[in-house]
């Protein structure tokens, strides 16, 4: 049975959540509630920016008894707060899907819903191709090869800016290559989609991932190359980034907003 949804904590107001939260606020549906989790240093300040209620902290967030929360924070909020939620019996939707290649923790994750019946959403988030992958597995697949190219400066912040002055490349300069668990836990703000893509087809340590910094490009840029018993097939994704955040295309937030239109409507 359906559930009935009223109440909404997005966890994490940065670009991502900024934008769902403008999406969800333009829909008609009567009694939606929406809070928002952030850091407590400005949880009290994005409350009066944004108009909603904000929580910094777990207990106090679970007391105003969400009905989904939407987790669009990072893996250390998948780590930290995603299993008392889901232990709590809350439905999350999450897009930090690059945590789960923790083993541990997604054995935590995975008790947590066994334990309280919650369910847990893994959204394809800036990547497509997934049902494809995913109906192709049980015929056997031979090899997963993805490559994803963002401009120099979305990879700021990360390990390529101790190999490289992304400052001064000039021209595409393959900054990662290795298997989708060395991508997912590196790069954890730019190789989520290469979980997904693990997870949908064979695994972590089979699927092939390498990452360039593309002084060429002004998007976010994804190659699937996919080939098993099936046949082959290949996608490219030329995202735009979210103005706020050039790590995140903005199709990882449409891909949150319609999985959630659809469990609001
Ligand atoms: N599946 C996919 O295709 C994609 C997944 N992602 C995932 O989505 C996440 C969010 O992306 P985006 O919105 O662009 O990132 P942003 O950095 O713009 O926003 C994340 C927000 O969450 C806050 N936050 C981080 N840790 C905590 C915490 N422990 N407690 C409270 N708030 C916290 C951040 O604050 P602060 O920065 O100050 O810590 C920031 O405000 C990424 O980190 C990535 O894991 C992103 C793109 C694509
Ligand atoms: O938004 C993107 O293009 C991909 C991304 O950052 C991620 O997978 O973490």
């Amino acid at each position: 049975m359906k559930k009935t949804i009223n109440k909404i904590v997005i966890l994490g107001l940065g670009a991502i959540g900024r934008k769902v939260l403008n999406t969800l606020k333009q829909t008609n549906k009567d009694n939606l509630q929406i809070a928002g989790f952030d850091h407590p240093a400005r949880s009290e300040s994005l409350s009066l920016e944004l108009g909603i209620p904000t929580f910094s902290n777990v207990d106090s967030m679970l007391n105003w008894q969400p009905d989904l929360v939407i987790e669009c924070a990072g893996h250390q909020v998948v780590a930290e707060i995603v299993p008392p939620v889901l232990n709590a019996g809350v439905d999350v939707v999450l897009v930090s899907v690059g945590a789960l290649s923790d083993h541990q923790l997604f054995q935590k994750i995975d008790e947590a819903t066994q334990h309280s019946g919650a369910e847990l959403v893994l959204v394809s988030g800036a990547i497509g191709g997934l049902d494809a992958l995913r109906a192709a597995r049980s015929a056997g697949i031979h090899r997963v090869t993805y490559t994803g190219r963002k401009p120099p400066h979305a990879w700021v912040g990360t390990p390529a800016e101790t190999l490289f002055d992304l400052n001064i490349i000039s021209q595409p300069t393959e900054i990662f290559s290795g298997n989708a668990l060395e991508s997912a836990q590196q790069y954890p703000k730019n190789a989520n989609v290469t979980a997904a893509v693990a997870m949908a087809g064979i695994g972590f340590e089979k699927t092939s991932v390498k990452m360039i910094a593309d002084p060429t490009i002004n998007k976010n840029v994804h190659e699937l190359t996919v080939v098993g018993e099936f046949g082959e097939f290949s996608i490219r994704l030329e995202n735009n980034p979210l103005p706020e955040n050039p790590k995140t295309s903005w199709l990882a937030a449409l891909s949150i907003e319609e999985v959630v239109k659809q469990r609001i409507s």
